[in-house]
C-alpha cells in the first residue's frame, strides 16, 4: 500500500475508532503510551509528569468507559492491569470496597500518577521512619480526593503512603506507575517497622479475572450498576459490519 493510502486508511481506522461509542478511555490509554512507550523507563522529566497530569486531568470519567476492568473483593481493594505499557508501565484500575485501605507502603522508586475515576478516596502521607526508632508514624498530610482529581505520587521522595476509602460506597480509581513495579515495602503505622517485602497482584489483566479469589465468585464483577450507564458501548466490530 503507499505512503498516501496508508495514511488515508490509518485517519479512516482512528475516526472509527474514536466514533466508536464515544469512549474517550482507550485515548487516554493511548495517549500514556504515545508519551511513555518510546523512551526509557526511569527517564520522566518535569514536563513529563507535567503532561501525564494533562492527560490524566482532561479524561472525565464514566463508568461504563472502564467497567469492563472493574472487578470487586469485598472488604480488601483490587488490582486490575488495563495496559503494561509493553514493560515501561503498569496502568492499573483499582476498585477499593468500602471501608478498606492499603498497608503503608512504598513503591519501590517508581513513579505514580493516581485518578479518582468514582467515590472518594483519602491520600495520606507518612515520613520515612528512622530505623529501629519503633515509634508511630508521622502524618504528614491527609488528601480527600474526589471523582476526576488527579495527584502525583513519588512515594520514595515524598515519603510513604496509604489510601484509603473511608467511604460506605466503594470508589475506583486508576494508577499509572513507572516504571512498573511487583514488590513493595509495607510498614506498620505504630512502630514504623518495615512489615514486609509484599508482592502486589494483578486479580485481572485486561478485564479477564486471573485470580482465584475472582474465579470462586461470579459476582465480583462490579457491574451491577452497568444498566444505569446511558451509552452502551458498540464495538468496532459492530461498527465495522
Ligand atoms: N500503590 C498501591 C495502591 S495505593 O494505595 O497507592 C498499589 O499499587 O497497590
Ligand atoms: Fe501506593
Amino acid at each position: 500500500m503507499c505512503k498516501v493510502c496508508e495514511d488515508k486508511t490509518l485517519s479512516v481506522y482512528q475516526s472509527l475508532v474514536s466514533m466508536d461509542d464515544g469512549n474517550p478511555f482507550p485515548n487516554l490509554v493511548d495517549r500514556i503510551s504515545n508519551l511513555l512507550g518510546s523512551r526509557g523507563i526511569n527517564e520522566l522529566s518535569e514536563d513529563d509528569i507535567n503532561e501525564l497530569l494533562n492527560i490524566m486531568n482532561g479524561y472525565k470519567s464514566k463508568r461504563c468507559d472502564w467497567d469492563r476492568y472493574a472487578y470487586l473483593i469485598p472488604g480488601k481493594y483490587t488490582r486490575n492491569l488495563v495496559d503494561d505499557g509493553n514493560g515501561s508501565y503498569n496502568l492499573l484500575l483499582l476498585v477499593w470496597d468500602k471501608n478498606s485501605q492499603s498497608p503503608i507502603h512504598d513503591h519501590s522508586g517508581s513513579h505514580c500518577i493516581m485518578k479518582v475515576l468514582e467515590g472518594t478516596l483519602t491520600e495520606s502521607r507518612y515520613e520515612w521512619p528512622l530505623k529501629d526508632d519503633n515509634k508511630p508514624m508521622n502524618l504528614v498530610s491527609s488528601t480527600d480526593l474526589s471523582k476526576d482529581k488527579s495527584v502525583y505520587i513519588h512515594a520514595d521522595k515524598i515519603g510513604l503512603h496509604r489510601v484509603s476509602n473511608n467511604t460506605d460506597t466503594l470508589s475506583v480509581s486508576l494508577h499509572l506507575y513507572t516504571p512498573p513495579y511487583q514488590i513493595c515495602q509495607t510498614f506498620c503505622e505504630t512502630s514504623g517497622n518495615m512489615r514486609a517485602s509484599s508482592k502486589c497482584p494483578f486479580y485481572s489483566v485486561k478485564g479477564v479475572p486471573i485470580n482465584s479469589e475472582l474465579e470462586e465468585n461470579d459476582d465480583n464483577k462490579c457491574t451491577i450498576e452497568k444498566m444505569l450507564c446511558k451509552f452502551k458501548s458498540k464495538s468496532l466490530t459492530k461498527l465495522l459490519g
